[in-house]
């Protein structure tokens, strides 16, 4: 076995000089004009920067630091300068792949192609093994086996044993070791994991955000809800792993166009505008109730639809003259959708939900009928029936079971299909999205499949150049497994769900304040304490699951102190602050600001974390190393959650997070212990990570409950 010292592979690419000195002031900090004896000092001094930055994958490495020649102590310590908040910050597991790819490709015989690294992580169940497993070897053999007496190996563990050998040198790993046939277990340097989790508190946790999406534009189509209907708990999911998605993208570098696709057009329009004017014949107006209840004006307009011919006659007149642009029609249209886009808008603000753009339906509609002719000229689209219609490749309206596209109807009308073949077309043409990203119910698969197909058949989308994807979700049921209803059968109304879940943290924090605190938080703290942990609930619970099983809605479940909630989450952050209070790092006053700050972090007072003026972190238990290797796996989880655009990812991160947390302040004594300073500082990482963590799943942090 052979240890692999620092000098990494990035020794060789170029670097900007090293800055001979460095302050770094927290800005928001000063910003935030705290009491004199909390003023950070400044950080002076460089050390040798972590090397967490210079790990580059693809493209050249915007790094200013020398790799680590020191001892390990010196490697943990942080210089922060001005060049650091530029730095990137690839995922570990990319680093540690990026080196055995160089490897691979050193000891692949010829005849046989390169090989991509196959790298994972290693439970921490088996933590003693190593932090991650590389496991080529073994296949690899198989392949040279093939290669008879040109094999230069004799078996999966002399592969194992050439890859070592020719492992680059590099600062990332400390220890390598062969397991069984020819596994290797690596271990990372614990200087590195020091370093990081100190650069989080110097230079704020963005510094830790994945590069894989810098400079992308990302377009993602959530929330969606129709006009006059009820907004659903399927809208409810869609909104909040939208929302989730657009904040992971946006941490991630990406720009974020984020679109609320409402279903603003359509037939349904040519009754409701009848019947909006028969109500204001009858002298009410738009803000009269019987028409601000829109889903019931809905179902009294369809009803008359159903019943009377004259009106049901009126109503498709109406529904050409709208689409004709007649003004008075699109007056009344839009007098509808006003109605409508209030009732969502108290959904958003309360959901702070505040980056979607409307763009619904409608705003596609000039471009149908080319979108229609086009599919026709280049054979696309057929008329079968009097329709147009886009059969699956390769079928026709003779073949059996096929369902097609239906680009226009029969009667001249273009429906869903038809505004999202134009939408795409748009996103891609016009906002040139890299990524564009739909986040409805997996329900709507096959019309997601069949649209994407008939654009990249049209040409329209090339899936080399832009990664189109259907964020399916599945349904929310109530406990008793059934779709979620009320019991009188109606569809549950969103405000009220989320009203219940805060009454219901109310009387538990009232009570634990009574209990716990002697009446500690005043009462307009219990009130924002519970908006805060409602709304948490119900959008962790939501966001926990893998997002396309069902999930069952359980007030009792999502309000466990204990387990993967938000509720264990919340608590497990607020314990972590009130830590560093006690240990006089932060204040009750700082932690004010910290709630109304954009990055929640708390003005710390630096003398009491600093050693010599340097943020360092030393690891000498193993529940230390545990939890600064988690923390800088930060990228790699969020690299993973874009990769399969799964929010869940992130809560699982967060869970473990906070029980790493909880394992190392049980066996490591914080305040009061040599390794103040260093503990205090891990405590604060952790802290804001977790609060990163919280905020891309949408909720907002407690810092003391
Ligand atoms: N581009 C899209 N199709 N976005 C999703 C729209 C969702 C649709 N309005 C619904 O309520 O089901």
């Amino acid at each position: 076995m052979r240890t692999v010292h620092f000098s990494a592979s990035f020794v060789r690419r170029p670097c900007r000089p090293l800055p001979t000195s460095a302050a770094f002031v927290p800005t928001r900090t000063l910003a935030r004009g705290m009491k004199t004896h909390f003023a950070p000092s400044l950080l002076t001094g460089v050390g040798p920067v972590g090397p967490l930055g210079c790990w580059g994958r693809a493209g050249p490495p915007a790094c200013a630091m020398a790799p680590f020649r020191g001892s390990p102590a010196a490697a943990a310590s942080v210089a922060a300068s001005a060049a650091a908040s530029a730095m990137d910050s690839p995922a570990l597991i990319s680093a540690v792949k990026e080196l055995f790819e160089e490897a691979l490709a050193a000891v692949v015989p010829a005849g046989i192609p390169t090989q991509l690294a196959m790298v994972a992580p290693t439970d921490q169940k088996n933590a003693q093994l190593g932090d991650y497993q590389c496991n080529n070897a073994m296949a690899l053999f198989g392949m040279c086996k093939k290669l008879g007496a040109d094999n230069p190996f004799k078996s999966p563990r002399a592969v194992a044993e050439a890859i070592l050998a020719a492992l680059p040198e590099n600062e990332l790993i400390k220890k390598t070791d062969i397991a069984g046939p020819g596994f290797i277990n690596v271990t990372l340097n614990d200087s590195l994991l020091a370093t990081t989790a100190a650069r989080i508190v110097t230079d704020g946790v963005a510094w830790l955000a994945p590069t894989s999406r810098k400079g992308k534009k990302v377009i993602i189509d959530y929330s969606s809800p129709n006009v006059a209907k009820e907004m659903h708990v399927g809208h409810l999911r869609s909104t909040i792993i939208g929302e989730s998605l657009a904040r992971t993208y946006t941490f991630c570098g990406a720009s974020v166009l984020a679109l609320n696709h409402v279903g603003d057009w359509g037939t349904q329009f040519g009754m409701l505008i009848e019947h909006l004017n028969d109500q204001k014949a009858a002298g009410k107006a738009t803000d009269d109730e019987s028409v601000s209840d829109l889903t019931a004006f809905y179902k009294q307009a369809k009803a008359r639809f159903d019943e009377e011919d004259e009106f049901k006659d009126r109503a498709r007149k109406r529904v050409t003259t709208l689409q004709g642009g007649d003004k008075e029609s699109l007056r009344m249209w839009q007098e509808i959708c006003d109605v409508s886009r209030k009732e969502f808008s108290k959904v958003y603000d309360r959901l702070d939900v505040n980056r979607l753009e409307e763009r619904g339906e409608s705003f596609y509609n000039p471009f149908l009928p080319e979108t229609v002719k086009e599919l026709l000229s280049i054979g696309v689209a057929i008329e079968s029936d009097g329709a147009v219609c886009v059969f699956p490749e390769g079928k026709g309206p003779d073949d059996e079971n096929v369902a097609p596209l239906i680009v226009r109807k029969s009667d001249g009308g273009f429906g869903y299909a038809t505004t999202d073949l134009a939408s795409i077309r748009h996103r891609i043409d016009v906002e040139k999205g890299d990524e564009l990203v739909y986040v409805t119910d997996v329900g709507q698969s096959l019309h997601f499949q069949g649209f994407f197909d008939a654009a990249k058949r049209a040409k329209w989308w090339d899936p080399e150049k832009t990664r189109v994807e259907h964020v399916g979700f599945g349904l929310v049921l109530g406990e008793d497994g059934k779709r979620f209803r009320t019991r009188s059968g109606d569809t549950v109304k969103l405000a009220s769900l989320l009203d219940e879940a805060v009454s219901r943290c109310h009387d538990n924090i009232s009570q634990r304040n009574e209990e716990a605190y002697g009446g500690k938080m005043s009462k307009d703290e219990v009130s924002e304490a519970a908006r805060i942990m409602g709304y948490g609930a119900c959008k962790y619970a939501d966001l926990k699951n893998n997002r396309t099983s069902n999930y069952v809605f359980s007030y009792d479940r999502m309000l466990e102190l204990k387990g993967n909630t938000a509720v264990y989450l919340l608590y497990a952050h607020a314990r972590v602050a009130q830590i560093l209070v006690k240990a006089g790092v932060a204040d009750e006053a700082g932690m004010k600001v910290a709630l109304e700050s954009a990055d929640g972090n708390i003005p710390l007072n630096m003398d009491k974390i600093l050693e010599d003026g340097k943020a360092v972190v030393h690891i000498t238990a193993p529940q230390e190393r545990a939890l600064a290797l988690h923390i800088a796996r930060l990228p790699e989880m969020l690299d993973d959650t874009l990769d399969g655009l799964n929010p869940h990812r992130i809560c699982e991160y967060l869970y473990e997070l906070a029980n790493f947390y909880s394992s190392f302040y049980t066996e490591c004594r914080v305040v009061g212990s040599d390794q103040q300073k260093s503990r205090l500082l891990l405590c604060e990482s952790t802290a804001r990570v977790m609060r990163k963590c919280l905020d891309l799943l949408g909720i907002e942090a407690l810092y003391r409950l």
